[in-house]
């Protein structure tokens, strides 16, 4: 595998703002209910266009529909054991990009079922916490992935980012797409050349779905980009837009205002000259 430039990566970062906002792109969610808003108002504040579907037909429809499709495991319903594999398969046989978000991995059955059974029409994009991240190259068999871990607490992660460097790597060289790690600093990668991001705001943890609609925007880009720049330029512009919202809101329920109206005012150029910090993986 040959590494893709720097400066490379950062045009592309800068044309997917710019052609998410040109185009308006159909980012269809099979997603939780918990935040299932958060993350369409997040897709919209981009540029791109939000469809949230349940049912098994919906999502072949749609994965027809739509440049690229989120699902996300966040609550599931018995429904979702034929939704969810419909869905990546719908995908894989037409060449649609769909971007995986293993949330609460570890709570129950299903969710383990699911992530076992999707593994044959590996997502594009794996977006998760550290410890979902782990999570997942265990359960995919990824045994150079194996780190001591302390296992998803629910939805949240227990697990420091670098914990979750070596799962990364393992996961985006099995699927050939790209994993992106959220954290206090994040880390992307494509399994040849991993990328941290500062930025964003501790504030980010008190909104729930700051996750979540970093998964639905990250498909979003993946509409317009390959998966390693869509991953990055989701993540930018979350790191953009969360500490600008923080420098000026007054608690959580202000920040989440702000944070979408911050990432509706991204432009181009300045993800394109974020402050990140390249190396080999
Ligand atoms: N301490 C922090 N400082 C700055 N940014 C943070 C911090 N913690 C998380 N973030 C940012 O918050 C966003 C969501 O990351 P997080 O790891 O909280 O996801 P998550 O656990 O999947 O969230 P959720 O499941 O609630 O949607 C990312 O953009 C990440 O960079
Ligand atoms: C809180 C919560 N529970 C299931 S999904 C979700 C949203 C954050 O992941
Ligand atoms: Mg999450």
């Amino acid at each position: 595998m040959t590494q893709i430039a720097e400066a490379e990566l950062r045009t592309r970062m800068a044309r997917a703002v710019r052609e998410v906002r040109e185009t308006n792109p159909l980012a269809p969610s099979i997603t939780n209910t918990v935040t299932q808003n958060f993350v369409a108002n997040a897709q919209l504040a981009t540029g791109g266009s939000a469809a949230m579907v349940y049912l098994p037909d919906e999502a072949e429809c749609v994965a027809g529909l739509g440049g690229a499709v989120y699902i996300n495991l966040g609550t599931l319903l018995p429904v979702y054991a034929e939704t969810v594999p419909a869905c990546a398969r719908a995908c894989a046989e037409g060449d649609t990009p769909w971007v995986l978000d293993p949330v609460g991995v570890g709570i129950g059955s299903l969710r383990t079922r699911l992530i076992q059974e999707v593994r044959q029409w590996p997502p594009a994009i794996v977006r998760g916490n550290a410890s979902e991240i782990i999570a997942v190259a265990e359960l995919w068999g990824l045994n150079a992935a194996r780190v001591d871990t302390q296992g998803p607490r629910g939805v949240d992660a227990a697990d420091s980012v670098e914990a979750a460097r070596t799962a990364a790597v393992a996961i985006a060289r099995f699927t050939g797409g790209a994993v992106a790690v959220s954290g206090p600093a994040d880390l992307v990668t494509d399994g040849t050349v991993i990328v941290r991001a500062e930025g964003g705001s501790p504030l980010m943890c008190s909104v729930t779905g700051s996750g979540c609609s970093l998964g639905g925007v990250a498909t979003v880009y993946a509409c317009v980009a390959d998966p390693f720049t869509a991953a990055l330029t989701a993540t930018t512009a979350y790191n953009l837009a969360g500490a600008r919202a923080a420098a000026r809101c007054e608690g959580p329920g202000s920040f989440a205002v702000a944070f979408l109206d911050e990432l509706s005012h991204i432009i181009p150029e300045e993800a394109a000259d974020a402050p990140l910090t390249f190396e080999a993986a």
